[in-house]
């Protein structure tokens, strides 16, 4: 289990996490996303120990192993935490073996012990066929295991991952991934792992923190934040594709004003407000329609027996998920069809409204 409450870090003036709160059961594996600057690698660096927390604590199953307040933190090596980074960091000139074991031979077990442990956790990763080889006579998602192995070899009760996946090709990185689920489990630790990649937080974790500017979004299950996005940005952040939000103006009559156009709304509304609209709820077509806005043809993709089309217009970009769509060349215009009642109304800044 853990549980970080107000926990806040500043560097100088600059506040880089703001009271963060959340909590996971032991087993859980929780993905803290968001854009790049958004803190969630200080997060992790404080869950490791490897940085002090300025306020607000940190606690492993009910021990509290930072506290920014009394300004203290137990040692990275102390703590019952495991960290694995982007970059593998392997020991050169020690053999796979050798790197696996470093930290038991630290620990002080007994050799046999250990080339027990080593043999087991090798083959944990399927990489038992290369513990004498050198991690320059092995690839790069074999390295990756490797470090992993070596971080799971002490039986760590948290396993803290710095996008350990961002170096490795498109094909390794998803195999990687359900690997990755599988040690979890099969160490029965509780998992941090950090990533940009809202696909592969939505598909690993059993618990996701969405952060921006050093706060929480929306902490919950990957499926809740799609179906019940708390905000905008996380609206448009998470899903595959992400929901479309466009800003929409009161326009009387119980119309709406956007981009130009003036629609029929199923809602009522008194002030500007952003309007969320899934994908799957909008339609193509070459032709106008009742409810169409133009836009201009950017892309089309096949997504799973579907496809996917996007089109712009200034500032708006539009995208659909819809069964069969005409051929669409660029500079052709796409007539969007809008759904009279979107999906959610956000505040400008933001903020649900209904
Ligand atoms: N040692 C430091 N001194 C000053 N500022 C820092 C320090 N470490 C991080 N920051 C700042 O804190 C903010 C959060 O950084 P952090 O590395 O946690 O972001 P991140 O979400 O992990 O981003 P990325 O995905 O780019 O790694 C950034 O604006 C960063 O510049």
């Amino acid at each position: 289990m853990i549980t970080i409450s107000n926990l806040t870090k500043s560097f100088g003036t600059f506040d880089a996490v703001k009271s963060v709160s959340l909590s996971v059961p032991k087993g859980a594996f929780l993905v803290l996303v968001g854009p790049s600057g958004c803190g969630k690698s200080t997060i992790l660096r404080m869950l490791a120990g490897l940085e002090k927390p300025t306020g607000g604590t940190i606690a492993f199953n009910d021990k509290t192993v930072s506290d920014g307040e009394r300004g203290w933190t137990i040692e990275p090596s102390q703590r019952d935490a495991g960290l694995v980074f982007q970059s593998y960091a392997l020991w050169p000139h020690m053999t796979v073996s050798g790197n696996v074991e470093w930290p038991l031979k630290v620990a002080r077990m007994p050799s046999a012990e250990r080339k027990a442990r080593v043999h087991e956790v090798l083959t944990l990763l399927d990489i038992e066929t290369l513990g004498a080889r050198y991690p320059s006579e092995i690839s790069g998602g074999q390295q990756q295991r490797v470090a992993i192995a070596r971080m799971i070899a002490p039986k760590p009760g948290i396993l803290l991952f710095d996008e350990p996946l961002s170096n490795l090709d498109a094909k390794l990185r998803i195999e990687m991934r359900t690997e990755l689920l599988r040690v979890h489990r099969a160490t029965g630790a509780t998992s941090v792992y950090v990533t940009h990649d809202q696909v592969e937080a939505m598909t690993m974790a059993s618990h996701v923190a969405v952060l921006k500017d050093g706060r929480i979004e929306q902490f919950g299950a990957p499926g809740d934040l799609v179906a019940a996005p708390r905000t905008a940005f996380v609206a448009t952040f998470v899903g595959t594709p992400p929901a479309n939000l466009i800003v929409v103006e009161p326009a009387g009559d119980g119309r709406i004003a956007f981009a130009g156009e003036v629609l029929p709304a199923g809602f009522a509304l008194d002030r500007p407000a952003q309007a969320m609209f899934r994908p799957e709820n909008l339609g193509v077509s070459d032709r106008p329609g009742a409810r169409t806005i133009a836009l201009e043809f950017a892309e089309a993709s096949p997504v799973a027996g579907r496809v996917m089309i996007t089109g712009t217009r200034g500032d708006l970009r539009l995208t659909a998920v819809v069964n069969d769509a005409p051929k669409f060349a660029p500079g052709d215009s796409v007539h969007f069809a809008i759904p009279e009642t979107p999906a959610a109304l956000y505040a400008p800044g933001g903020e649900l409204l209904a």
